[in-house]
């Protein structure tokens, strides 16, 4: 793999105060009920049930690897950090490498033969050269920092050995059993650009996702992503740290983990384990007004075709622009009801991975939503590394909208065809 260092796009973002919660949507006229079709949320957490253990590691991993996130992307913010590009001309981070590692590694502690289907791997590591050595250097010491950062005096010291091999614990062919999925910096570009990213974690048992747990750091805690761009990178105040040490209620913060168990619903809390938050039920929209509605979808064009979406959403009659959102933190956004439907279509011959989509799934169909191919079929998780057998592009929404979006997919499809 070249290691072409590429510069983050230099950005400055001003201390912006704590935005407001936006007012809500009135929902109206053609409002479609979707209450009966969500499934009753519970009062907490998922707390996990059969699958306690699997959610608490889960969540563990996923927050040591937002903290390690957090700290690169404020590295290549401040442009004291380069990406990379991997072999395909995609980019990759010390983040992507690093929250695989500290991941697989904490899964490895419960669960020492687990196996799991990574986007990353190690080659270009021990394959690359000197300047593949300097980076594993680099990641071993990132995953050791938060390790202690996280465990203490309980924390071990992990050799670049031990780093290597927990990355390329993601090199699982997947298929029918037992595998955890991960992407673990997904949205690289929303990444790089001090944007909008995901930490995206899955349990799948024979084709069934049992558990999603996906750490948003840049996700505020209420209200639409996009109307905080100018804020993603700015740290807590002196102020709200110092409350958030003393266990007092900050009322607004940004980075959210979203947590979904099968059967047993979704929630949010904070990513930051300071602040003192209660792990809050979460539901997509119970109705669906065009005037009001959302739909989001991939910021490139090279990845979903936006004229495509465009049409669809005319077709359901929504006036709103498009929300254009990095990263799996657009699942979330429809399962919290920011929007109504998430929609992405690549080009005719991408093949989707699983890794893209497998914790935003069960986060919004937890979350009492939909998500099936363009056909309506639900997504093949037992097929391997990739979505192999997906009907054009994938569609996200409440259970009780699904069948109106199908609609209007078709519709869209066949006029586009003529
Ligand atoms: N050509 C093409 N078509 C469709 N999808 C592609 C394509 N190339 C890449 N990818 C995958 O898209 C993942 C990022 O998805 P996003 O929704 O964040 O896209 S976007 O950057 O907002 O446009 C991205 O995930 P990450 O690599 O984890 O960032 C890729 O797996
Ligand atoms: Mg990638
Ligand atoms: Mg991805
Ligand atoms: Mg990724």
């Amino acid at each position: 793999m070249a290691l072409r260092a590429i510069l983050a796009r230099s950005s400055s973002h001003p201390a912006a105060p704590p935005p407001s919660s936006p007012t809500p949507s009135p929902t109206t006229v053609t409002a479609i009920r979707a209450a009966s079709a969500a499934k009753p949320a519970p009062a907490s957490s998922p707390a996990g049930g059969a699958y306690a253990l699997e959610l608490e590691v889960g969540l563990d991993a996923v927050r040591m690897a937002s903290t390690l996130c957090e700290e690169v992307q404020a590295q290549l913010m401040r442009q004291d950090e380069t990406a990379d590009t991997k072999d395909d001309r995609s980019l990759v981070t010390l983040a992507d490498y690093a929250a695989q590692a500290i991941i697989a590694w904490r899964i490895q502690q419960e669960w020492p033969d687990f196996t799991m289907v990574g986007e990353e791997d190690a080659e270009a590591l021990t394959e690359g050269g000197e300047g593949g050595a300097q980076t594993l250097e680099k990641i071993t010491a990132l995953v050791n920092k938060t390790l202690a950062k996280h465990k203490g005096d309980a924390a071990p010291t992990l050799s670049s050995t031990e780093i290597v091999a927990a990355i390329n614990k993601g090199g699982g062919k997947g298929g029918k059993g037992r595998h955890w999925i991960l992407d673990p910096v997904d949205g690289t570009l929303g990444f790089v650009r001090g944007d909008q990213y995901a930490i995206a974690l899955a349990l799948m048992e024979d084709g069934d996702l049992k558990v999603g747990v996906m750490g948003c750091p840049n996700m505020p805690k209420t209200g639409e992503v996009l109307e905080y761009d100018s804020s993603y990178t700015y740290g807590f105040s002196p102020s709200m740290v110092t409350k958030m040490l003393a266990g007092e209620s900050v009322g607004w913060y940004k980075g959210c983990i979203f947590a979904a168990v099968k059967g047993r619903g979704c929630t949010v809390e904070p990513c930051d384990a300071r602040i003192k938050a209660a792990p809050t039920p979460v539901t997509v929209s119970d109705a669906f007004d065009p005037v009001s509605a959302k739909f989001c979808e991939p910021v490139m064009k090279a990845n979903s075709s936006q004229g495509f979406t465009a049409s669809v959403a005319d077709n359901l009659g929504i006036a709103s622009k498009p929300l254009r959102v990095y990263s799996q933190v657009k699942y979330g956004s429809v399962a919290r009801a920011d929007a109504d439907v998430f929609m992405k279509f690549p080009k005719a011959g991408y093949k989707e991975k699983i890794w893209d989509h497998a914790a935003g799934v069960i986060i919004v169909e937890e979350a009492g939503g939909k998500v099936t191919d363009a056909g309506g079929a639900p997504l093949d998780w037992a097929g391997g590394r990739y979505l192999d057998t997906l009907d054009r592009g994938i569609v996200a929404t409440s259970a009780a909208l699904h069948e109106r979006l199908m609609d209007a997919v078709s519709k869209s499809w066949s006029s586009s065809q003529l």
